[in-house]
């Protein structure tokens, strides 16, 4: 294990917060592996990874690079703190912040001054290689596009070869066509560098782009730490199922049939319900069932109808709000030839590869 977060966590001093902005918080990244921290602005992502840097203390918790403690607060009067500038920790901010007055070669240069010039200026030049801008060496920062900036940044922070490079919210200031496009590539730089790093984001195609692993947090705390199968078929809590994807929580009930378990819903009974619990899990069997608009499928010849509420073109599909007879609500990707019109009723049916419940709860959505 290389990065390993063991229970940290941080208080602000006089915060009126009932919770720390961050709570015990662990987990850990292998060499080379690119995690992930999303969650909802608040929730805790850059005090963590400022913390990590060293620029903020913890008040609980060790924070470990390859065995050796940077931070730990959990020996009672021995607290250790390595100064940021010991850590070898790269980040790369939200703002470039590139220096103005200098050209390129001398932004990724910065961080190298103790390289001899010889070895300095082949240094720049393989990381500006690396980040796909071989030959701007000249150029100054206002000469580069806001995607060109940001890769200087990623050269300048990779230079010194940190151990790990802390990436918060990179591509925020950028569109959103540029922001996936440029996630795809910092991926591909970072593997190419073999770089262990551990990046911020509010956005979850960002995160599914870059992450190995991807921790989602709440209230300071990590609610699921997997990859991003894992995260969306089989998410740890209400609030992740609920974060990432679009999906409604459907009341239903797992009932024993003859040939096994099945969860009863207003759409119908699903049968795939393998790691699903058993009956017993619930009070008669009464949880909600988490369902995502991938998960139910148009189809003239269903019984089960619904009027549609709502819709939003997305390109190849709609994103469908539908109303059951029951009034139970539900969303559907539905491919975009098929342009229905408000208030129409149309044939559903549920195809569910892995059938998610939760207990009761008063009835969540999230388009
Ligand atoms: N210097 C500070 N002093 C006091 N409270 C702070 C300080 N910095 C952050 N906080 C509080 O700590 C909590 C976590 O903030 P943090 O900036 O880590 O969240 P975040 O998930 O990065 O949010 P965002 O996505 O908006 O940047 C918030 O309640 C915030 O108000």
């Amino acid at each position: 294990m290389f990065l390993e977060l063991d229970h940290v966590t941080i208080r602000y001093p006089g915060s009126q917060s009932v919770h720390p902005a961050v709570d015990h918080v662990s987990l850990t990244l292998q060499p080379g592996d690119i995690g992930v921290l999303i969650g909802p602005s608040g929730c805790g992502k850059t005090s963590l990874l400022r913390a990590i840097a060293g620029l903020e203390h913890i008040h609980a918790g060790r924070v470990g690079i390859a065995g050796q403690a940077l931070s730990d607060a959990s020996q009672p009067g021995r607290p250790v703190h390595v100064p940021p500038e010991r850590r070898q920790i790269g980040m790369v901010f939200q703002d470039y912040a590139l220096f103005p007055h200098l050209n390129v070669h001398d932004n990724v240069a910065f961080g190298l001054p103790k390289l001899a010039r010889a070895e300095r200026v082949q240094r720049v030049a393989q990381m500006l290689e690396l980040v796909g801008l071989g030959g701007l060496e000249q150029r100054l920062p206002h000469q580069l596009s806001g995607g060109q900036q940001q890769r200087i940044a990623l050269a300048r922070a990779l230079a010194p070869q940190p151990r790990l490079l802390l990436l918060d919210e990179p591509f925020s200031n950028l569109d959103v066509e540029l922001r996936e496009r440029l996630a795809h590539e910092v991926r591909t730089i970072l593997k190419q560098a073999a770089t262990t790093a551990l990046f911020v984001t509010h956005d979850q195609m960002e995160a599914f782009a870059v992450g190995d692993a991807i921790g989602v947090m709440h209230r300071g705390r990590l609610e699921q730490w997997d990859n991003a199968y894992h995260l969306y078929h089989r998410p740890a809590t209400r609030f992740v199922a609920d974060f990432i994807g679009h999906g409604v929580f459907t009341p239903a009930q797992i009932v024993a049939t003859p040939a096994g378990p099945v969860v009863r819903t207003p759409l119908g009974d699903l049968n795939d319900i393998e790691e699903c619990p058993l009956p017993s899990a619930y009070p008669d069997g009464e949880c909600e069932v988490l369902l995502r608009a991938d998960d139910i499928v148009h189809d003239d010849a269903s019984p089960v109808k619904a009027r549609i509420e709502r819709k939003a073109f997305r390109g190849s599909e709609f994103l469908y709000t539908l109303r059951l007879a029951s009034g139970q609500q539900v969303l559907a990707h539905v491919p975009s030839h098929h342009d229905h019109a408000l208030g129409e009723w149309i044939g559903i049916r549920p195809e569910v590869d892995h059938v998610v419940t939760f207990p009761r709860e008063t009835a969540v959505s999230r388009t």
